[in-house]
C-alpha cells in the first residue's frame, strides 16, 4: 500500500496506543480507506483509522526517521504521479484485498461466510465457498495439465507466493509426484533458468557488497523467529556446477522440503544467497542473470564475508539456528564446516546428510546381499563432499561395530575421483580430504580397471558426471556379485552415473539400485524393477526436526548414525522383496518423526540437547510439534 502525503512527525494518535505482542489493533473502517492490523511491535507500524483522515503511529524508531504519511488511501496514482517520491509503506494486513494476497493467511475460495464478513472480504470473491480438500484436488488437476516439469515448477512457485499452505497441502499429500518437480531432477533446470523464470525474490540475497551490512540485512527479512537457514554460495549446484546467485532455487527447494517433509514452520525458515561472483561464463553473458556479474571474489574477502554471516546469524538468531551448508564447492565446504562447527549448529547436507542416507540405504540392502558393512569392499567415483562424507561414515560405523581404528575401517573404502583410483603415490598432490583414502595400491587411472582391481561388492557414483557407470562397469560388477549394490548418487537426472534401467538390464537383473534422483519403475525379462531414491531429502528434515524439539546446540556424528538407523528401520520386508532399500516417500512424515525422535535422544545422550525435561516419548513429541497445512480459522 502506498500512502502519500507529508512527512509524518509528533501527529496525534487517535484511538490507538502501543500495541504489545500478540495484540492486534482493531480499526474502524471508512469503506475506502486501507486498514493495517499490527501484531509484532518491532516492525510495526499502529494504523488507526477513523471516517475522517488516517492516523499513522510508527512504534519502530527506525521507520520513524523515514516514514512519510498521512492520507485517507483513495486517490489512485495516476501516471503523472510517478515521478513523485512516495513512501513504499507496508504494514501486516489481516483484511480485505491484502488478506487475499497474503501467501501465509490466504486462503482463496475457502474462505467462510463468516470470515468474509469480519475480514471486509465480501464482493472480493465471487460467492462459492470451497473446502480447501477441493481446492487440492483442483489445483492438482491444473498442475498434471502441464506436460513440461518446468511448467509444473513454475504453477508450484506460484502457489507458494499465492497460498502458502495449499502449497504444503499439495506437497504434503502428493509427496511422490510433486518431490521430483519442487526438488530434483527439476528444481536443478529451474536454477539454471532462474534469472528467465524470475519473478517474485524468494529468500535472502546476500553479496559481497553488502560486506558490513550483514546484519542490517537479516533485519530486512519479516520474520524474526527463525529456526533453520538453508545456505548456498551457489558454486557447485547439484553436478550442474557454478550457477552463481541462481543456486537460491536450490535453499528454497530445500526449505519447502523442511516444511512438508520434517514439519517446520515455513515462518521459521530461511533461505540464503551468498552471491560472490561466478565464474560461469555463461551466466556472466546472459543478460536475464540475476546476480553480481563478476567473477568469484577471492579466497580471502570470501572467508571475511562469510565470518560475517556466521556472526550476523548468531547474533540475530541465536545458538540454535541451524545453518544448512548446501552446494557450497568442496574447497569451501569441508573448512567451512571445521571452522563452524565448534562454535554454530552447522550440518553440511551434501557432506554428512547424504552420508546417512547412503549409510541407511547399505544397513538395509545388507538384508538382501548378506554380510555386515565389514564384510563388503566399497568403490566410490568422485572423491568429493558427497563421497569422503559418505566414505568417513561407513567407516566410522564399521569402526564402531569392529572396534577397530578408523584408519583401519577406512581400508574397505576406496574412492576413484577425476584423476583415477586414490592411492598412496599420490598423497602430496591430494587435498586434504582425501588424504585418509590413499591406500596402498598400484596406480589406476579409470573406473573399469578400478572395478577389477578393488572388485567392490558395493560402487557409489558420487562424480556428478552422467553415464560413467558404463556397461562394462555395470558388468563386471555383476560378473562376481550375485547382487551387486549399485548408487548413482548424482543429480539431477541427467548426471546419473547410469539409469535404473541400464543397471537392471546389464546387471540381468540382479543389481540393488537406487539413485539420487528418482527413476520411474523398469520392466526387465517381464518382471517390475522397482529403485529406491538415495537422495538426502529422507535425512534432513527429520535430522533437523529432532535438533529443534531437543534445543540441540551442536551437530555430532553420532546423531548422524543414529538418524541413518531410524532410517533403515522403517525399511520392511515388503519393500525389500521389492528391492527398495529406501521406505516410499509417502510416509515420509512419519518416518521424518522416528529420525527425529532419535536425533534428539541422541542429543540429550550426549548432553547437546538444552530443551529439558526431555519428553517421554519423543516419536509423538516430534509429531505434535510438526506444521499442519491445514487452514486455520480466523476470528
Ligand atoms: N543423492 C544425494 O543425496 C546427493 C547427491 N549429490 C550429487 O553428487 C554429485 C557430486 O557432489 P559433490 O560430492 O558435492 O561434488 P564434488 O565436486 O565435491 O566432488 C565431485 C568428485 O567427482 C570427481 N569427478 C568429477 N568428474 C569425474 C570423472 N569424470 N571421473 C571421476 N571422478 C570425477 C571429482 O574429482 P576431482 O576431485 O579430481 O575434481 C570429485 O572428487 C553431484 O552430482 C551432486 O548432485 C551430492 C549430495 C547429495
Ligand atoms: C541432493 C543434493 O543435496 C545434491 O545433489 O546436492
Ligand atoms: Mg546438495
Amino acid at each position: 500500500m502506498f500512502i502519500k502525503g507529508t512527512t509524518f512527525k509528533n501527529k496525534s494518535l487517535m484511538g490507538v496506543s502501543t500495541m504489545t505482542q500478540s495484540q492486534s489493533l482493531k480499526v474502524s473502517i471508512h469503506p475506502h480507506t486501507v486498514v493495517a492490523m499490527m501484531h509484532r511491535p518491532e516492525t510495526s507500524v499502529g494504523v488507526s483509522v477513523d471516517n475522517g483522515p488516517m492516523v499513522v503511529e510508527v512504534v519502530d524508531p527506525k521507520l520513524k526517521e523515514h516514514c512519510t504519511v498521512v492520507d485517507s488511501g483513495f486517490d489512485d496514482v495516476y501516471a503523472e504521479d510517478a515521478e513523485e517520491i512516495v513512501t513504499p509503506f507496508s504494514v501486516s494486513i489481516a483484511s480485505g484485498c491484502s488478506l487475499l494476497r497474503n501467501p501465509r493467511h490466504n486462503k482463496g475460495l475457502a474462505f467462510t461466510e463468516k470470515e468474509r464478513d469480519a475480514h471486509y472480504m465480501r464482493g472480493l470473491l465471487p460467492p462459492v465457498v470451497i473446502k480447501q480438500e477441493l481446492q487440492v484436488k483442483k489445483t492438482m488437476n491444473d498442475i498434471r495439465q502441464y506436460d513440461v516439469p518446468l511448467h509444473k515448477y513454475k504453477a508450484m512457485m506460484e502457489l507458494q507466493e499465492r497460498n502458502e499452505r495449499l502449497f504444503y497441502k499439495l506437497l504434503v499429500e502428493n509427496v511422490e509426484e510433486l518431490l521430483p518437480i519442487v526438488y530434483t531432477p527439476t528444481v536443478g533446470e529451474a536454477c539454471q533458468k532462474y534469472g528467465s523464470i524470475f519473478k517474485r525474490s524468494q529468500g535472502l540475497f546476500i553479496s559481497i557488497e553488502d560486506k558490513g551490512r550483514i546484519l542490517e540485512i537479516l533485519n530486512n527479512w519479516p520474520e524474526k523467529n527463525i529456526q533453520v537457514i538453508v545456505v548456498t554460495d551457489g558454486e557447485r549446484i547439484l553436478g550442474l556446477g557454478d550457477l552463481g546467485c541462481q543456486g537460491m532455487g536450490i535453499p528454497v527447494g530445500k526449505l519447502s522440503l523442511y516444511t512438508a517433509l520434517g514439519g517446520i514452520r515455513p515462518s521459521a525458515c530461511l533461505p540464503i544467497t551468498i552471491d560472490v561472483g561466478t565464474n560461469n561464463d555463461k551466466l556472466l553473458n546472459d543478460e536475464f542473470y540475476i546476480g553480481l556479474r563478476q567473477k568469484r571474489a577471492n579466497t580471502q574477502e570470501y572467508a571475511e564475508l562469510m565470518n560475517e554471516f556466521m556472526s550476523a546469524v548468531k547474533q540475530n538468531y541465536g545458538e540454535k539456528v541451524i545453518i544448512q551448508f548446501e552446494d557450497f564447492a568442496n574447497h569451501n565446504a569441508f573448512d567451512l564446516l571445521a571452522k563452524y562447527s565448534p562454535t554454530h549448529l552447522v550440518f553440511n547436507d551434501d557432506i554428512q546428510g547424504t552420508a546417512a542416507v547412503v549409510l541407511a540405504g547399505l544397513i538395509s540392502a545388507l538384508k538382501l546381499v548378506g554380510g555386515s558393512l565389514a564384510d563388503h569392499r566399497f568403490l566410490f567415483l568422485g572423491a568429493g563432499e558427497a563421497g569422503t562424507g559418505i566414505a568417513e561414515l561407513i567407516a566410522l560405523e564399521i569402526s564402531k561395530q569392529t572396534h577397530v581404528p578408523l584408519e583401519e575401517a577406512r581400508k574397505k573404502v576406496w574412492l576413484v575421483d577425476s584423476k583415477g583410483l586414490i592411492v598412496k603415490s599420490r598423497l602430496n598432490s591430494l587435498q586434504q580430504f582425501k588424504k585418509p583414502w590413499a591406500h596402498e595400491h598400484q596406480p589406476v587411472t579409470d573406473l573399469l580397471d578400478a572395478v577389477k582391481a578393488i572388485r567392490p561388492t558395493v560402487l557409489v557414483g558420487s562424480s556428478g558426471v552422467g553415464q560413467t557407470f558404463t556397461k562394462e562397469v555395470v558388468e563386471t560388477m555383476s560378473s562376481y556379485n550375485k547382487k551387486p549394490v549399485i548408487l548413482a548418487l548424482s543429480n539431477p537426472t541427467s548426471q546419473s552415473e547410469c539409469t535404473a534401467e541400464q543397471a537392471y538390464t546389464w546387471s540381468q537383473g540382479c543389481a540393488i539400485f537406487a539413485s539420487g534422483s528418482p527413476f520411474g519403475p523398469v520392466e526387465y525379462n517381464g518382471k517390475i524393477y522397482m529403485s529406491g531414491q538415495s537422495n538426502n531429502a529422507y535425512i534432513f528434515p527429520g535430522f533437523g526436526l529432532g535438533l529443534i524439539i531437543s534445543g540441540a546446540t551442536r551437530v555430532h556424528d553420532d546423531m548422524l548414525l543414529a538418524a541413518s538407523k531410524a532410517l533403515a528401520a522403517q525399511v520392511t520386508q515388503e519393500h525389500l522383496e521389492k528391492g527398495l532399500i529406501y521406505p516410499p516417500f509417502a510416509n515420509i512424515r512419519k518416518i521424518s518423526a522416528c529420525i527425529a525422535a532419535k536425533v534428539a535422544a541422541k542429543a540429550y545422550e550426549l548432553d547437546l540437547a538444552s530443551r529439558l525435561p526431555q519428553p517421554e516419548n519423543l516419536v509423538a513429541y516430534a509429531e505434535s510439534r510438526m506444521y499442519s497445512p491445514n487452514y486455520q480459522i480466523y476470528r
